[in-house]
């Protein structure tokens, strides 16, 4: 089975949790297609999650993983884009409902507000969750976009 690709970015406050989400995406048989950025050199998150809103808009992988200090100006500036629907996630719970009711394509984290194995933890409850469908899920997030 081809491995699937999961787009990551991040900036300066996410980039260490995004090289350690990235050996857990290797380790678990996913494809990271990391977007950067590329150190702790302060950057603008707006740039990294319209780098990734890209990534799945051209088709390179259909989920993402996005990481600030707090999962918050990554995922507003996410939600800019009409196909993205990006979930700020703060336990595997929140991480797994983001799937099965709403959809969400990407996960967004806060790389200074949660601990690495909370943070595992929701990469894998994302990863891990189909999306419910139904008629009143589907009408629902038909109405996001
Ligand atoms: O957008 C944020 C707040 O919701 C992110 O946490 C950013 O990573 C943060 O604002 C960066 O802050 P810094 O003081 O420039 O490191």
């Amino acid at each position: 089975m081809p491995q699937e690709t999961i787009a990551i970015a991040a900036d300066h406050a996410g980039f260490e949790l995004k090289e350690l989400l990235k050996a857990e995406l290797a380790a678990g048989g996913y494809k990271p297609l990391d977007l950067g950025t590329a150190g702790p050199e302060s950057v603008d998150y707006p740039d990294f999650a319209d780098k990734l809103a890209a990534a799945l808009k051209d088709g390179l992988a259909l989920r993402g993983v996005l990481i600030c200090g707090t999962g918050i100006g990554i995922s507003i500036a996410a939600n800019r884009h009409r196909h993205i629907r990006a979930a700020v996630c703060h336990d595997g719970t929140s991480a797994k409902l983001a799937r099965l009711h709403n959809n969400a394509n990407v996960l967004a984290l806060g790389a200074r507000l949660l601990g690495p194995e909370v943070a595992k933890d929701c990469l894998a409850a994302f990863l891990a969750t189909a999306f419910e469908g139904g008629e009143r899920h589907n009408r629902r997030v038909g109405k996001l976009s």
